[in-house]
């Protein structure tokens, strides 16, 4: 049948958003957004500060007043319970803050709690599942010590690990590196890279352009609250990054992809 093969050869929907606004009390600050991220894609959200990008994952979680259709896996966020959307979506907000002194260990175990029975603990898979992600952000040997006591980027990965571990079939992440050295940052951009590739899918904030050109399949540009532009990395060039970011840009082919430079 010819309809069956049209959707055989269509990606599957990780994200469906269609028309989607967002508001804080009276201020609209999301404008009509559509976007769709498909399994096995990494798309790197980019804009400058306060165009809405942390606004628009919390949207797509219902973390903020919104209008518009979103769809999971086909499913409309609308009808999920919070239980249920943990279970495909794992968000990981801008702000890092632990106030309270758990192990790092308990930290990335919470992540495993959508998936826990009522009354239930967690059994040896969240137990593996947690170890497995914390060595993969490179933070193995770090179970029992407090996450009070770790720096910036040792916590970020700790609360990467945290979201990973949900097992998710989509990842929404608001800055996933913003804290994390050159080595730590391509390493976790190598995970998440990972991750989408396994039949899942990541959507990331991100302010570092290169970082963003070197992983991302697609690249989603916002400016003043809508999406000013989404492409695949290859097509993104100068005059469509100084636009958005109102500031010059070199960009240059290297190595098989794009470098970019604000001047
Ligand atoms: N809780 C809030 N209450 C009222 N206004 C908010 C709130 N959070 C964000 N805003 C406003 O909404 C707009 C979009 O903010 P958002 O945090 O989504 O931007 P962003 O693109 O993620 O910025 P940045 O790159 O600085 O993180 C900004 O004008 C911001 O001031």
């Amino acid at each position: 049948m010819l309809l069956d093969k049209i959707d055989s050869e269509r990606p599957a929907e990780a994200l469906n958003a269609q028309g989607v606004s967002a508001f804080y009390g009276d201020r609209q600050v999301l404008r009509d957004i559509s976007l769709t991220v498909h399994k096995d894609e990494l798309v790197a959200v980019l804009g400058p500060n306060g165009s809405g990008k942390s606004t628009m994952l919390k949207a797509f979680v219902k973390l903020v007043n919104m209008k518009g259709s979103v769809n999971i896996l086909n499913r409309s966020v609308e009808k999920l319970s919070r239980r249920e959307l943990a279970r495909m979506v794992s968000y990981m907000p801008q702000k890092a803050h632990m106030a309270m002194p758990f192990k790092v260990l308990d930290v990335v175990l919470l992540g495993r709690y959508p998936w826990v029975s009522f009354l239930g603990s967690y059994g040896t898979l969240d137990v593996k599942l947690a170890l497995r992600y914390l060595q993969e952000v490179e933070m193995k040997g770090f179970e029992e010590r407090s996450v009070t006591s770790l720096s910036g980027g040792e916590l970020q990965r700790v609360l990467l690990a945290q979201c990973l571990a949900q097992d998710a079939a989509l990842l929404l992440l608001d800055e996933p590196t913003s804290a994390l050295d050159p080595k730590h940052s391509v390493a976790v951009m190598r995970v998440l890279r990972a991750y989408a590739n396994g039949g899942r899918a990541a959507l990331c904030v991100m302010h570092d352009v290169n970082l963003a050109l070197r992983f991302a399949d697609r690249i989603a540009l916002m400016k003043d609250g809508s999406v000013y532009n989404i492409c695949d990395t290859k097509d993104v060039d100068a005059d469509m990054l100084s636009e958005v970011f109102d500031v010059s840009w070199y960009v240059k082919h290297w190595d098989g992809g794009l470098i970019a430079i604000p001047l």
